[in-house]
Formats: structure tokens, C-alpha cells, sequence
């Protein structure tokens, strides 16, 4: 689902992506990590073709990232995005729903809303919402799309541990598709994903779980 080859990202003079390359293939969870200012957001935004690289090639569903096509394929969630605090969450999904020009799905918006469980609190304004409502509201609107491939920047960022769990296990329950999250929490990361993408010093080693295990968590704990 997003290939990188040999991905090079630099401001300035300052490298933050070194020949990077990285495969997410279709159904992984895949966790990027690293510690803060390693590159994670760097590399999302280059992804979705938000910055420039340097070098290398980026694909993303087999659509080179520079073109448009893989847009409909792809639901991402930043790390601040900004809602509409006046509207209902209702409203503001149906807000999102209606800027890609076609009709609103009013069966998708009811069944987004309660697979993050936020069905009952629907007719609140959103400014009243908890972060971590807030957050599973970004999550609803992603789901919304029903897109191929999940694309999230610390989704759990600021969240306190039942929020974290409650964002989690909504990701966890979403059969076939392709997710791909940015996290400083290993532990948290470890109970959903198949796979982690490690960002050090501009260097990208994948691992599976089990690899990531054995090779590197236990000694980054120790550190
Ligand atoms: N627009 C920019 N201009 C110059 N330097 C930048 C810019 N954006 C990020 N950087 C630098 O690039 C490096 C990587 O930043 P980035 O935000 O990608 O890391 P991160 O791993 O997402 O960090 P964090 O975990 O703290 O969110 C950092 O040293 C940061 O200061």
C-alpha cells in the first residue's frame, strides 16, 4: 500500500530522512516509531506528498504520490486537526462527508458514530466533547470515507489511558484494512500492530512484532 524507495528528506542542510525505504503491504498494522524529533511526522507528511523530498520515489496504492489518484484510497488523521466546536459531532461528520461533492450517506455517518461510540453524545456540540471524544470524532470522520488505507499521526497523543485503549481498540476493530500510525507508546503499539517501522537517526528498519520484540524493545527500555 505505500512503498518508499531510497527516500531522502532534508530542511536545510539538516537531514531528517537518510535513504529511507519502507513497504507497508496491504492488512499490516504497521507502528512508526521513534524518539521525538526522529522524523515520524516528516515522513507522513512526505507520504501524502505534503512536503518535498530530496530523493527517492514514494507510491502509494501503486499511484506514484505526486499524482492524485490514490486521494479516495487513503483516510488520514493528523496530529492537531481542527473541528468545528459549534457544530454537533453528527455535524461535523456531515460537514466532512459533504467535501468530496458527493452525496452524504446518512447510514454511513449513523454506523461511523457508533463504531466510535459517540452515537449517544451525537447532538453535542463539539466543543463540549472531551479530548479524547474529539479525538474518536477525527476517527469517525475517517471512517466515514471507508478508505483502503488509514493514515495517523499520534492518535493517542495527550490522551489519557482509557482514551488511548478506547482509540486502540477502534483501530483494532477495523478488519481489512491497511493502517499505518506514528506512536510513542511501544506498549500501546504492541497490542495492535503486526509490524513496526523504526526512525533512528534518519535510518528506517521494519520489523515484525515478534523481531521488534527480541531485537529492540527490551533494549530500548533498558536505555
Ligand atoms: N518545517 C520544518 N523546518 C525545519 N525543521 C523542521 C521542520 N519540521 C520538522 N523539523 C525538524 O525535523 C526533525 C524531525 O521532526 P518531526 O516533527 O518530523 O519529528 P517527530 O518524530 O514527528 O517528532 P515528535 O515525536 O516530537 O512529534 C526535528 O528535528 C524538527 O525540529
Amino acid at each position: 500500500m505505500i512503498v518508499m524507495e531510497h527516500v531522502t528528506v532534508a530542511y536545510k542542510q539538516k537531514k531528517v530522512l537518510d535513504d529511507v525505504s519502507l513497504v507497508v503491504g496491504k492488512g499490516e498494522r504497521c507502528a512508526l516509531i521513534g524518539r521525538n524529533g526522529a522524523g515520524k511526522s516528516t515522513l507522513i507528511s512526505s507520504v501524502l506528498n505534503m512536503i518535498p523530498i530530496k530523493q527517492g520515489k514514494i507510491s502509494i496504492c501503486g499511484i506514484p504520490n505526486k499524482q492524485h489518484q490514490w486521494k479516495p484510497h487513503v483516510a488520514y488523521l493528523p496530529e492537531k486537526f481542527q473541528l468545528y466546536p459549534h457544530l454537533t459531532g453528527e455535524e461535523n461528520i456531515r460537514f466532512f462527508a459533504s467535501l468530496n461533492g458527493s452525496a452524504v450517506n446518512e447510514q454511513k455517518i449513523e454506523e461511523a458514530l457508533k463504531l466510535v461510540g459517540l452515537w449517544e453524545e451525537r447532538n453535542v456540540r463539539s466543543k463540549e466533547y472531551s479530548k479524547g471524544m474529539l479525538q474518536r470524532l477525527g476517527l469517525g470522520i475517517m471512517l466515514y470515507y471507508d478508505a483502503d488505507l488509514f493514515i495517523l499521526d499520534e492518535p493517542t497523543s495527550g490522551l489519557d489511558p482509557m482514551g488511548r485503549a478506547d482509540i486502540l481498540s477502534i483501530l483494532h476493530s477495523l478488519h481489512g484494512k491497511t493502517i499505518f500510525l506514528s506512536s510513542h507508546h511501544l506498549d500501546e503499539v504492541k497490542q495492535i500492530c503486526t509490524h513496526i517501522a523504526y526512525l533512528e537517526n534518519g535510518k528506517m528498519t521494519k520489523y515484525t512484532l515478534a523481531e521488534f520484540e527480541a531485537n529492540v524493545m527490551y533494549g530500548e527500555e533498558r536505555r
